[in-house]
């Protein structure tokens, strides 16, 4: 039996299993099973011809954002409208063969958006382009998931099949267990909530599975078979998705009201030129995009030159962003921004003894090095922070 029947068995025993306390232990397995075959599929495609011809587009700008969907949902389309980049579109399927970019200005940020070809059912499994497409996907910031509002929602769900089944989780975040394998010792397991989807038994049996007989595992949250799988599994790709509904011209205002509540969504009409700004907006908001003005001592900040930079990063980021070299001369900053406790807020590395209050300022940075404090950022529309560095020799003139 060749590994694809081997999945479609497991997925047919698994919809047909009742859930139920009885057969817990069966579905964990079932479902360890699965996540490895699928991960066999993918790997001999990594030595074989994975990048396909006209795929590679080099990363560029601030973030990069994906449009996925299935044919003539008006992805070039889009890209045409918010780029200065032109992508053929008509009306026939697979217009688009390869992958596109443009770029979108805003906020003083360059976002790179990616038009890519249509992907059908099956992409995963290397119909169409879509091994192709889903690999670019992975390199994404955020995936734009571009559905004809005209069409059902049967769309959207394939679609998310399609990439759960390659390892990308969308608007998930990363399960917060604790794991780590072992030379020797047996399992250890431990929680520190109340579990109700998963048990002791259930987890050794998932490991077994994966042949791995020592580790320890702390549960943080109470997660699911699944999440622990792709903890084991690891390799995956948690990404924030943004359902954009296209074509709402061609449909009744009571649809489109129903389309726009809908979580992580957005109506749009390419044709029309229907609510762009607003999804612009919520895209900004998804990138968790910071703006970082930089200030000199006794001057006015100069708001006419940001730098972006992601949700998550550190004044290290600053620095590199600056100059190669500034990060290692770097003593500490001054911060002012829309998250922080103080402002200013002073951020460095500890000098001497006296200084050494000023860890507890710091979010990130390794053991020994300096510690960097991580800037505001995260889903805000109006993330920013102002910046004040000074070097070892002086106050940094940027
Ligand atoms: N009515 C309407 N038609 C649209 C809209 N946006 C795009 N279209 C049409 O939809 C058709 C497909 O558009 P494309 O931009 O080629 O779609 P695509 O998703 O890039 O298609 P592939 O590259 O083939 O995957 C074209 O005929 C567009 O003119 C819209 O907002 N309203
Ligand atoms: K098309
Ligand atoms: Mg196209």
């Amino acid at each position: 039996m060749g590994i694809l029947e081997k999945i479609s068995e497991i997925e047919k025993e698994i919809a047909r299993t009742q859930k139920n306390k009885a057969t817990e232990y069966h579905l964990g397995l079932l479902k360890a099973k699965l996540a490895k075959y699928r991960a066999q599929l993918l790997e001999p495609s990594k030595s074989a011809s994975s990048k396909g011809e006209g795929f590679d587009v080099m990363k560029s700008g601030d973030a990069r954002v994906a449009l996925i969907g299935f044919p003539s949902v008006g992805k070039s389309t889009f890209l045409s409208l918010m780029t200065s980049t032109a992508s053929e579109a008509a009306s026939y399927e697979f217009t688009t063969l390869t992958c596109i970019p443009g770029v979108i200005e805003y906020k003083g940020a360059n976002i790179q958006l990616l038009d890519l070809p249509g992907i059908i059912e099956g992409a995963a499994q290397g119909k169409g382009r879509g091994r192709q497409v889903i690999a670019v996907a992975r390199t994404a910031d955020v995936v734009i998931m571009m559905l004809d509002a005209t069409k059902g929602e049967v769309q959207r769900s394939l679609l998310e099949k399609e990439l759960e089944s390659v390892g990308i989780r969308l608007n998930k975040h990363k399960p917060n267990i604790y794991f780590k394998p072992k030379k020797g010792g047996g399992i250890s397991f431990n929680s520190t909530v109340t579990l109700t989807q998963c048990s002791e038994k259930l987890v050794q049996l998932i490991l077994h599975e994966y042949k791995i007989f020592n580790a320890e595992v702390l549960f943080r949250e109470d997660c699911s078979p699944d999440e622990f799988i792709d903890v084991i599994v690891g390799n995956r790709v948690y990404m924030p998705c943004l359902y954009v509904y296209n074509k709402i011209d061609q449909i009744s205002m009571e649809e489109v009201d129903r389309l726009a509540r809908k979580p992580n969504s957005v109506v749009i009409s390419c044709g029309m030129k229907l609510n762009l700004d607003y999804l612009l907006e919520m895209l900004w908001e998804y990138l968790a995009l910071t703006c970082i003005y930089t200030k000199k001592r006794g001057q006015r900040p100069d708001f006419t030159d940001a730098i972006i930079l992601r949700k998550g990063a550190s004044v290290e980021h600053v620095c590199h962003r600056i100059h190669r070299s500034l990060a290692s001369q770097f003593k500490y900053a001054l911060v002012w921004g829309t998250s922080t406790k103080y402002s200013p807020q002073r951020s460095g590395q500890p000098a001497g003894p006296n200084n050494g209050n000023w860890g507890s300022l710091a979010a990130g940075g390794g053991p020994g090095r300096a510690m960097w404090w991580v800037l505001p950022g995260g889903r805000g529309k109006d993330a920013w922070a102002l910046l004040t560095l000074e070097y070892v020799s002086g106050w940094l003139l940027v």
